[in-house]
């Protein structure tokens, strides 16, 4: 009988997988890889194999048939810029995935795995509020250079479904509240919103603190040098600023918990480093603190790093005076995932249809 939802979240850190039956979370595995194991693959898409088996063994070694999924739900990823909500996974989505539309990640994996699992069965496969989720005020698009413009590209999944919840706790609806929700996982997303929209945010793949495994914003004259200096080809540049950056680069681990063994054992370089990233959060919350004129009803820490004490200690510390300060460790992702297919299977909503005319240059 079918009976479960399959949930797909694919990390530039781990692989997330969880089957719900109605809203209960029955069956969760949590799968970390470092950069050792991933930079075999020259894309992320040459990851697909990889990631879908670890997802259909664990369905195996669960006892799972595929015959009882009811439907496929994935993460989204950088699409084009496009509202929030739940989508069918169609073939022109696949198509952006697979090109990655607004460049490369592992949530671009979410809706591909999904579709190819459902169609094992001939079910339907979603996605939910995908990364390239766009509610961007204009002014936020403006960069300095006419050529480029500033893009919406993060955690809106996680994002969205820790500032209900926070608004729950509150007493609130959600799009009564200015949060100011900053999601630490892989990647990094600094998001003010203004009842309930995202209307600004760093994008998490390029811009803003660095991250476990990215060099988030660097100075540009010393980027252009690097580029120019005939040491590195593109894709080099590329991997050494998302996946081989930031905590990556400096200490040759995406794992914070080891990095916060090392600073226990003594390591000074390990604990500047960290400490540096956790200021440069700090630093980011308060610019984008601004962006609501300080009017703000909560200041909130979720995603993997949100579990570290030390982490968060660090940042509230520097944050605190802003607004009552929350920490949400960890994520609803998989939550988040589940209800948003099953708004659309209980027919409390309509799946939205993913629209591809929209042109932008990556
Ligand atoms: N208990 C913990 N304490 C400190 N850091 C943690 C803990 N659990 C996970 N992390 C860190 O969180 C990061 C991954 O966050 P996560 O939100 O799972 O990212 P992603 O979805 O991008 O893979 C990693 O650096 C991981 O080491
Ligand atoms: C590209 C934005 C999303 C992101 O960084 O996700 P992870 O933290 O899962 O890598």
């Amino acid at each position: 009988m079918r009976k479960y939802v399959l949930t797909i979240n694919p990390g530039s850190t781990s692989t997330k997988v969880a089957l719900f039956s109605g809203e209960e979370n029955v069956l969760q595995k949590n799968l970390s890889h470092s950069p050792q194991e991933l930079e075999k693959y020259e894309k992320i898409t040459d990851q697909y194999e990889y990631r879908k088996d670890i997802i259909l063994n664990w369905l195996k070694d669960n006892n799972i048939q595929l015959n009882q999924l009811i439907s496929v739900v994935g993460r989204g990823g950088l699409l084009r810029p496009l509202p929030g909500g739940t989508y069918k996974v169609s073939q022109p989505m696949i198509n952006d995935l697979k090109i990655g539309y607004q460049g490369e990640h592992a949530s671009n994996l979410g809706g591909i795995i999904a579709k190819a699992i459902a169609d094992l069965e001939g079910i339907e496969a979603f996605i939910v509020d995908p990364v390239a989720v766009d509610e961007f005020e204009d002014i936020a698009r403006i960069s300095g250079l006419p050529e480029i413009e500033r893009r919406s590209l993060g955690h809106a999944l996680n994002i969205k479904a820790v500032g209900h919840r926070v608004a729950a706790g509150m007493n609130k609806r959600f799009e009564e509240l200015n949060l100011l929700i900053a999601h630490l996982g892989g990647g990094i997303s600094v998001a003010p919103i203004r009842k309930g929209q995202i209307i600004d945010y760093n994008n998490a793949n390029e811009m803003g603190p660095f991250s476990p495994e990215r060099a988030g914003g660097l100075p540009v004259g010393d980027v252009a040098k690097l580029c120019f200096s005939g040491k590195y080809t593109a894709a080099e540049l590329k991997n050494k600023m998302r996946g081989k950056g930031g905590l990556t680069a400096y200490l040759g681990t995406n794992d914070a918990r080891e990095v916060e063994k090392m600073i226990e054992a003594g390591d000074e370089k390990a604990k500047l480093i960290y400490d540096a990233m956790a200021y440069q959060i700090a630093k980011e919350i308060g610019g984008m603190a601004t962006v609501i004129q300080g009017k703000i009803d909560a200041v909130v820490l979720t995603g993997g790093l949100a579990h570290s004490k030390y982490l968060t200690d660090y940042i509230k510390e520097r944050v605190e005076f802003i607004a009552p300060f929350k920490v949400h460790p960890g994520e609803d992702e998989m939550i988040a995932l589940n209800e948003g297919a099953m708004r659309v299977l209980k027919g409390l909503e309509n799946p939205k249809i993913y629209e591809n005319e929209v042109q932008i240059n990556d």
